[in-house]
């Protein structure tokens, strides 16, 4: 697929080895765009592709591939959508799309599960976690919407469209075609979760887990933020991430600054607690992508203990696919290892057949009110569906 949005790379664009001068203009550009406020690297073209995370975290440890980009499913025992592009470029900047990208109308298909069932769901994890002799003590739930539009808007339209919603906000859009039942497809995000970046020897993560609506009143809405902040539910749901990374990242990272408290982040949707993580790599052949592996799932996505919430998740939900996987990229281990990976939240699969499939799930612990959580799920859809002018 084409992607004649993409705007022109910059006199700042490195571009890998693999790159011939004149042909990184990306009119062709085509598989993946991964979109931050301070740069943007897009990727085009197969050189290898990799279903197994172990080979491609290999191959840029031994320099044969330059750069690995993609998906990482939710669960880590499925195959991956990771790629060594043909041809790759980090520009400084944003992406700036050339055009809005529209806004078709589309109309919901299936809600898998209804809220009702959702709210239900809740309540049988609430009892799981409030049992004193079980090991439960986080589970993150999810439901998915089945959407269609009433003319074609491609996955470039789609994160054009995002980007032009929150222009401080980040944007993917990543070809899932090499994973199994995901031909054709690509998943599209504006997610606000770091789930860990390298440059040089800094490692930094944002893990945000903790939530509450915005409000369109602007003295209602920071009273939530306020209350968020304080929220003995949310910062116990907090911990958990924090805790999770600390120990994943102890044995690469030296120097773990983690501090004590969250800060409040927001998103034109949503209010979250959010821990700003910084960390110095402790080996120079660690790449963005072995700390990616190494930190997820995390317990913002999935729960506490690990294995336990996955199969919690597992048999609830069904297969997650690439929802609350991660999405990134890194450079091999000779070109520095540097990269990034987002959370792969407030995002949409787009199918080949244009059905496009959104998630939205939340922290449940001991606490949680099952109706507050149906009810933070609906606001978290507002990301993607305010795409198509359904919110
Ligand atoms: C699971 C999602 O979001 C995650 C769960 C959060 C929470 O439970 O408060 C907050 C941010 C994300 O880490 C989602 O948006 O689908």
């Amino acid at each position: 697929m084409k992607s004649p949005i993409v705007a022109p790379a910059d006199t700042h664009a490195t571009a890998s080895p693999a790159a011939r001068p004149g042909h990184t203009t990306p009119d062709d550009l085509d598989g993946f765009l991964f979109c931050r406020n301070d740069y943007h690297v897009l990727g085009t073209g197969r050189h290898t592709v990799f279903d197994d995370p172990a080979d491609a975290c290999a191959a840029l440890r031994d320099g044969s591939v330059d750069a690995v980009v993609g998906a990482l499913p939710f669960d880590p025992r499925d195959p991956v959508a990771l790629t060594a592009p043909q041809r790759w470029v980090k520009n400084s900047g944003p992406w700036l799309p050339t055009t809005d990208g529209g806004s078709p109308a589309a109309r919901i298909e299936r809600r898998d599960p209804e809220p009702e069932d959702h709210r239900r769901r809740v309540a049988a994890a609430v009892e799981r976690l409030a049992d004193p002799a079980g090991e439960l003590q986080k589970v993150v739930l999810a439901r998915a919407l089945r959407l269609r539009t009433e003319s074609a808007m491609t996955p470039w339209e789609l994160a054009a469209r995002l980007r032009t919603l929150d222009p401080r906000g980040s944007v993917f859009v990543t070809d899932l075609s090499s994973a199994p039942g995901h031909g054709g497809a690509h998943l599209v995000g504006a997610s606000p979760e770091v789930l860990i970046r390298k440059s040089g020897s800094l490692v930094t993560a944002h893990p945000l887990a903790g939530s509450a609506a915005r409000h369109p009143d602007p003295v209602v809405d920071a009273e939530r933020g306020r209350a968020l902040a304080v929220s003995k539910k949310d910062l116990d749901e907090h911990r958990y991430v924090v805790d999770s990374l600390r120990s994943s990242l102890a044995p690469l990272c030296a120097e773990l600054d983690i501090p004590d408290e969250p800060v409040i982040m927001s998103t034109p949707s949503m209010w979250h607690l959010g821990t700003p993580i910084r960390a110095t790599v402790a080996d120079a052949s660690v790449t963005a992508l072995d700390l990616a592996i190494a930190v997820h799932p995390t317990p913002a996505i999935c729960g506490t203990p690990t294995v336990p919430a996955r199969d919690h998740i597992l048999a609830t939900e069904g297969s997650r696919g690439f929802y609350a996987g991660a999405v990134g990229w890194s450079e091999s281990a000779p070109a520095g290892g540097d990269g990034e990976w987002m959370v792969s939240i407030r995002c949409a699969e787009v199918a080949a057949d244009g059905e496009i499939t959104t998630w939205a799930g939340g922290g449940i612990v001991a606490q949680s009110d099952p109706a507050a959580e149906v009810a933070e799920t609906e606001a978290k859809f507002a990301a993607i569906l305010s795409a198509f002018s359904l919110r």
